[in-house]
C-alpha cells in the first residue's frame, strides 16, 4: 500500500519509504488534488488516440498520484515517447500480471487517462514515472500493437449525487472515519496519514484515493474503477474497507493475545530468575533442574491415572517449597520413591519346566518330593497364565535349604529375588511404613524391597514367618494377612506411601521352622510345603556336592587345593555337627578349607588330602559322643524322641529311687505337659504294679526322680509319655531296657499309646543317633508310610496300642546289673 506523507500545513502528498528514498530529496511534492482541481481537470477534453500503458499490480485512480517502475521495453519506450510529447497516456491495468507482452485481449478496456508529471532514471537501470490520473476512459479500437499499444479512446461517463445529498454525505463521512481508523490501527501506515484523509475536500478525490490505497488485489480494485455511479462507487469502497478494518481488529487481538501470554511467561521467567539468584545469594542451590529431572523420569513411568495425577500434584506442592526448608527434602524423599519403585514393570516369566527342574537339581541334592511339590506349582502357575502367584510356605528346621531354595525359584522362573527376615519383627510400621509426617519416616520393608527388586512381579522371601510376634506397637501379623491375601494385596496400603500398591504378581514364599506360632489365619492362606532334616548319607552328599566346593571357591581355592574324602565328611557330621540341617556342618567344612588357606597363605607344606587325623587337628577333638547311653546296664534310662524347631533329636529319661514316702520330684526344664505326663505314667503304674510284677509297697517306700538332661533346653509335649512310664517300669523292676530302641508316644491314663507329630525328623534323628528299634503308636504308622524308603533302611518299627505292648517290646527279662533289692 502506497503511504501519503503530508509535510506542514502544505497539501503535497509524497510515496511511501522505499519511493521516497529513490526521489531526488528536492524533488517538487504533488499537492493534493481541490475539488478546483478535480473540476478543470474533469472539464478537459481527451485526445482521440492514446498510447495505452498496461500495468502488471495496480490500478490508477482518477486524481491520485502513483509512482509506477516501466521495465519493459515497450512500455519504456512509451513513456520516453509521451514524455517528449504531450505527457499525457492511456494507463490500464493487465488482466493477468504475468502476461510478458499483453495485447489487447490482456487488458482491461476501462482505464485512466494519465498525466506524466516525472520521469525519473533509477540507479538499478529501471525507469520510475510518476503518474497522475485524470478521468477515466474506455479503449474503443487498438490501432498499434508495435512498439506499444496505441488505441483511439473514449470518455467513460459517470453519474454523480448532488453534492448535498444526505445518504452519499454520509457514506463519505463514514469512509473518512474508517480510513482514520485504518490508519490508527495499521503499524504500517505512518499516523501522518490522517493529516491527508481529513485535508481532503474533493469527495470524489476522497474516494479514489482510498480505493487507490486500499489493500485489495488489482482484480477488486479494476471493479470500483468500473463502476460509473460514484455513490455505489463509495458504497462498494465503504464495504472493502470495513472488511480491512475488521481483519485489522482481529489481527491486532491476535497479536495483543499472542503478547500477553508472551508478557506472562516473561513474567514468570523473571521472577524465576530472580528467585534463582536470591536463593545462590543465601548460599542454597537451585531446585530448577531437579524437578525438571523428575518431571523427565516421570514420564518414563507406567502409573495409572491416578498415580500420575497424585505425583503431578505433589510434584507442583515441591516446586511451591523452599528448598531450605526441612519439608522439601522429606518431599523430595517422597517423590523419589515414586519415581525409584517400579510400576506395572513386569519381568517376563520362563515357564521351561524342565529348565526349572534342573536349576533346583542343581543348587540342592535330595528334597525330591519338595522340588516336585514346587514344579508342580510352577506348572499350574504356567497354565493359569495370570501372574496371580501361590503364597508358598516351607517349612522346616534350619539349615535345611529352605531360603535357597526360594532363591533358586527365583532363578528356574527369571524372577527378580528379594528377601525379608521377619524374626523378631514387633512393629506393624516395619511392614506398612511410617506416615511420611513423622520425622525420619520411611516406607515398609515391603515397599522397600520391591523398590530394590526393581520389577513389580519378584520372588519375595519372607523369611521366619513363624517370628512374627505381637507387641504394643500394633500387630504386624495384621499387615502380613493383608500381604498375603490374594483378595486385598492388589491394593496394600503402605503408611508412607499414602496409597495402594498392587502385590498380586509378587511370588511370595515365606520360610518356618514351627507352624504352631503362626498366627493361624496367616497359615490359611499359605500351602505348606514341609522340608524335613537330612540324615548322615544325605548330609555327606550336600557336603560333597555343594558345601565344600563353594566354600573352597568362596576362599579362592579350588579341589586341587584341599579334598575331603567321605568318611572324613562323615566324621565331621557326626562328630561335630548336630542338627537337621547343614548349616553348622558348613561352617565346620569352611574351618577346614580354612586351614588349606592358611597353610597356602604362609607357604607351608600341608596335606592336600585331609585325613581323620587332620580333622581332629583342626576341629578339635570330637565333641559329640553319638550315643552316651548305648549300653543299658542302668535302670530307669530310656531312650526317647522329640521334636523340636531345629529338627528332630533323640533324648534320655533318666529316673532314680531313693529311701522316702513316695514323692515324685521331676526336673529338666520340663513344661507343664512333661511334668503331667510323668505324673500320668506314675498313677499308672501305681495302678497297675501287679501285672508290671512290681510290690504295691514299694511306693509308700521310695521317693521318685524324674529328670530329662540337658536341663539348659525347654522342653514339652506329651509324646514322651510312654518313654517316662518305660523309664519307671525298668526303675521298679530293676531290669534292663532293650538296646538301641527309642520310642515316641503319649498316654492316658487308662494305658492307651496316642500318636504324636514330627515322626520324620524324629526318624532322621534316630538314625543319626544308630537307633535300631523304634516304638510307635498304630496310628503312626501312616506317617512312616509317607517316609522314604531309603531313610527307614536299618530301622525296625513296632507299632502299639497299649502301653502294656510298649513294656513287653522294651523291658528285657534280665535285671540290671548292681540292682537294687527294693
Ligand atoms: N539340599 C541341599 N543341597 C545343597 N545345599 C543345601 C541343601 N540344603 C541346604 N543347603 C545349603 O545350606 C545352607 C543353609 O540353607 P538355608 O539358609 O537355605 O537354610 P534355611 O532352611 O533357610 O534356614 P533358616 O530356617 O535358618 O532360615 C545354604 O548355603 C544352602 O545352600
Amino acid at each position: 500500500m502506497t503511504a501519503i506523507d503530508t509535510m506542514g500545513d502544505s497539501k503535497f502528498t509524497n510515496f511511501d519509504n522505499m519511493s521516497l528514498q529513490s526521489i531526488d530529496e528536492d524533488a517538487e511534492l504533488i499537492p493534493l488534488l481541490t475539488s478546483e482541481d478535480e473540476e478543470e481537470m474533469s472539464n478537459e477534453v481527451l485526445p482521440e488516440t492514446l498510447p495505452i500503458l498496461p500495468l502488471r499490480n495496480t490500478v490508477l485512480f482518477p486524481g491520485v498520484v502513483i509512482p509506477i517502475t516501466a521495465g519493459r521495453d515497450s512500455s519504456i519506450n512509451l513513456i520516453k515517447d509521451a514524455n517528449n510529447g504531450s505527457k499525457v497516456i492511456g494507463v490500464v491495468s493487465q488482466k493477468d500480471k504475468d502476461t510478458e507482452k499483453p495485447t489487447v485481449n490482456d487488458i482491461n478496456v476501462l482505464g485512466t487517462v494519465a498525466r506524466i508529471l516525472r520521469v525519473l532514471k533509477m540507479p538499478d537501470g529501471n525507469t520510475t514515472v510518476i503518474l497522475q490520473g485524470k478521468k477515466r476512459f474506455e479503449v474503443a479500437e487498438v490501432l498499434t500493437e508495435k512498439p506499444y499499444i496505441t488505441a483511439t479512446v473514449r470518455e467513460t461517463s459517470e453519474e454523480r449525487p448532488d453534492h448535498n445529498d444526505p445518504e452519499f454525505l454520509a457514506i463519505i463521512e463514514s469512509i473518512k472515519d474508517l480510513a482514520l481508523r485504518i490508519i490508527r490501527d495499521n503499524p504500517n501506515i505512518p499516523s501522518e496519514a490522517s493529516f491527508a484523509i481529513k485535508n481532503i475536500q474533493s469527495n470524489s478525490f476522497l474516494i479514489n484515493f482510498v480505493s487507490s490505497n486500499l489493500n485489495l488485489n488489482v482484480d477488486d480494485k479494476q471493479e470500483l474503477l468500473e463502476i460509473n455511479n460514484l455513490q455505489e462507487r463509495a458504497l462498494a469502497t465503504l464495504k472493502h474497507m470495513n472488511l480491512e478494518l475488521q481483519k485489522l481488529e482481529l489481527k491486532n487481538d491476535i497479536q495483543s493475545k499472542v503478547r500477553n501470554d508472551m508478557d506472562q511467561q516473561q513474567r514468570e521467567y523473571f521472577l524465576h530468575q530472580q528467585m534463582k539468584t536470591i536463593q545462590e545469594e543465601l548460599g542454597g542451590v537451585s531446585h530448577d533442574d531437579e524437578i525438571f529431572e523428575m518431571r523427565k523420569k516421570a514420564k518414563k513411568k507406567k502409573w495409572d491415572d491416578k498415580v500420575k495425577e497424585h505425583f503431578d500434584k505433589e510434584l507442583s506442592k515441591m516446586q511451591r517449597m523452599n528448598p531450605q526448608v526441612a519439608e522439601y527434602s522429606i518431599q523430595r524423599n517422597y517423590l523419589d520413591l515414586f519415581l525409584d519403585l517400579p510400576w506395572n514393570e513386569f519381568s517376563k516369566d520362563k515357564f521351561d519346566l524342565k529348565r526349572a527342574q534342573r536349576i533346583l537339581d542343581r543348587d540342592h541334592y535330595g528334597l525330591e518330593d519338595v522340588k516336585q511339590r514346587i514344579i508342580e506349582y510352577l506348572a499350574v502357575l504356567k497354565l493359569r497364565n495370570d501372574m496371580k502367584s501361590p503364597i508358598l510356605c516351607l517349612y522346616g528346621p534350619p539349615g535345611v535349604g529352605k531360603t535357597s531354595l526360594g532363591k533358586s525359584v527365583a532363578e528356574a522362573l527369571g524372577r527378580e529375588y528379594v528377601r525379608i527376615s521377619l524374626g523378631g519383627l514387633r512393629d506393624e510400621a516395619e511392614i506398612r511404613g511410617h506416615r511420611k509426617t513423622y520425622i525420619g519416616a520411611m516406607p515398609g520393608r515391603i515397599v522397600q524391597s520391591l523398590k530394590k527388586a526393581g520389577t513389580s512381579n519378584p520372588v519375595f522371601i519372607l523369611d521366619e514367618i513363624d517370628k512374627l510376634s505381637s507387641s504394643h506397637q500394633g500387630d504386624p501379623s495384621s499387615a502380613m494377612l493383608e500381604v498375603l491375601d490374594p483378595e486385598q494385596n492388589n491394593e496394600f496400603y503402605d503408611n508412607f506411601l499414602e496409597m495402594g500398591y498392587d502385590l498380586s504378581k509378587v511370588m511370595f514364599i515365606a520360610t518356618a521352622n514351627n507352624l504352631s506360632t503362626i498366627q493361624p489365619a496367616l497359615r490359611d492362606r499359605m500351602e505348606i510345603i514341609n522340608v524335613t532334616g537330612y540324615t548322615i548319607e544325605e548330609k555327606v552328599e550336600i557336603a560333597k556336592r555343594h558345601l565344600l566346593p563353594k566354600q573352597l571357591k568362596e576362599h579362592g581355592l579350588t579341589s586341587k587345593d584341599l579334598t575331603i574324602g567321605k568318611p572324613q565328611l562323615e566324621k565331621i557330621v557326626e562328630g561335630y555337627t548336630r542338627e537337621s540341617g547343614v548349616r553348622s556342618l558348613e561352617k565346620q567344612i569352611a574351618k577346614m578349607v580354612r586351614y588349606a588357606a592358611k597353610n597356602i597363605a604362609i607357604e607351608e607344606e600341608y596335606e592336600v588330602k585331609v585325613t581323620n587325623a587332620i580333622v581332629e587337628k583342626v576341629l578339635g577333638p570330637a565333641r559329640l559322643e553319638r550315643d552316651k547311653y548305648e549300653n543299658n546296664d542302668i535302670a530307669g534310662v530310656v531312650t526317647g524322641l522329640a521334636w523340636t524347631s531345629v529338627g528332630g533329636d533323640i533324648l534320655f529319661i533318666e529316673s532314680i529311687l531313693s529311701k522316702g514316702k513316695g514323692a515324685l520330684n521331676i526336673t529338666g526344664n520340663l513344661g507343664k505337659v512333661m511334668k503331667e505326663s510323668a505324673t500320668i505314667a506314675m498313677e499308672y503304674i501305681k495302678s497297675n504294679a501287679e501285672r508290671f510284677g512290681i510290690d504295691s509297697e514299694v511306693f509308700d517306700k521310695y521317693n521318685v526322680h524324674i529328670h530329662v538332661p540337658e536341663g539348659a533346653t525347654p522342653k514339652d509335649g506329651p509324646s514322651a509319655g510312654v518313654t517316662m512310664l518305660t523309664s519307671l517300669v525298668s526303675l521298679f523292676t530293676q531290669k534292663k531296657v532293650k538296646k538301641s530302641l527309642a520310642m515316641t508316644g503319649e498316654i492316658t491314663l487308662r494305658g492307651k499309646v496316642l500318636p504324636v507329630g514330627g515322626i520324620k525328623e524324629k526318624i532322621l534323628a534316630a538314625k543319626r543317633a544308630r537307633i535300631k528299634e523304634i516304638i510307635l503308636c498304630k496310628d503312626n504308622e501312616k506317617d512312616i508310610l509317607e517316609i522314604k524308603k531309603e531313610y527307614l533302611k536299618g530301622l525296625k518299627f513296632h507299632y502299639v496300642t497299649d502301653m502294656h505292648e510298649v513294656i513287653d517290646i522294651a523291658i528285657t527279662g534280665q535285671k540290671v546289673k548292681n540292682a537294687k533289692k527294693l
